[in-house]
């Protein structure tokens, strides 16, 4: 498990503050669209974490230790109790972490439940993603095409209606960067890595010109998601 503190959050800490801080950590993998999130709204809220890359399909995997359900990301606490599920983590930060920026506005209860209908969007073309990256990695005479035809409905129909929402907006919800946008450009960059063939941005040039801007945020540029080495079979 490779280990690196963010360091944006702690530059601006005085230094024996950062001697004394207790530190989150955070157990991601380098392409998770889902890790990308947490990571996002972390360096957005600017709340210090330690950053442990894991490969959570390799045997030597720690993640188990931290989920029952073997995925990351996992919010590990300061107490050692672990959150795990990338919108409850979120939840989680939001309502633990009062005096920081907000990713859902305070006082428009339908602004904060379309953004969090864009993020049950996002992820699940995420989740359909996945499925389909692994099914593709089948040998031959293996995979199901049928199965990956249903998968890509669901990623054609999600970024229907995550283009039909942003339409020229610059972001979701009220005009505020927030939850939703830090979901959608998640999913948008993880397109871009492991689906560079993807005809999204032809098809839906503001959701590319939208991806391209999220991806000029600082959070954006110290998260891109990068392919990992799977050392160990997937079963
Ligand atoms: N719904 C979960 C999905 C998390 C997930 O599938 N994580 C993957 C890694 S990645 O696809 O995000 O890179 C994982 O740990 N998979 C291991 C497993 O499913 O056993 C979330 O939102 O946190």
């Amino acid at each position: 498990m490779a280990s690196v503190r963010n360091a944006l959050p702690l530059l601006s800490l005085p230094q024996a503050h950062r001697r004394s801080q207790k530190m989150l950590k955070l157990i991601s993998a380098t392409p998770s669209p889902y890790a990308r999130k947490v990571r996002i709204a972390l360096i957005e809220k600017r709340i210090p974490f330690e950053l442990l890359t894991e490969v959570p399909w390799d045997s030597t995997t720690q993640t188990p230790q931290y989920n029952p359900l073997e995925k990351l990301p996992v919010l590990v606490l300061d107490n050692g109790k672990s959150v795990y599920e990338s919108h409850y983590i979120l939840e989680f930060i939001e309502a633990k972490y009062t005096n920081v920026m907000q990713l859902l506005p305070r006082n428009d209860v339908d602004g904060a439940l379309f953004a969090k209908q864009v993020e049950v969007v996002a992820d699940g073309i995420c989740d359909a993603l996945v499925l389909l990256f692994f099914e593709k990695q089948k040998e031959d005479g293996k995979r199901s095409e049928e199965w990956m035809a249903r998968q890509r409905r669901k990623v054609d129909g999600g970024l229907k209606a995550l283009a039909a929402w942003i339409g020229d907006k610059k972001f979701f919800v009220n005009d505020t960067f927030g939850l939703a946008d830090i979901a959608a450009g998640s999913v948008l960059g993880y397109l871009k890595v492991r689906f560079p063939e993807h005809s999204w941005r032809e098809t839906y040039p503001h959701l590319a010109r939208y991806s391209e801007d999220l991806e000029e945020r600082q959070s954006f540029k110290d998260t891109v998601p990068r392919p990992q080495t799977i050392s160990d079979k997937i079963v």
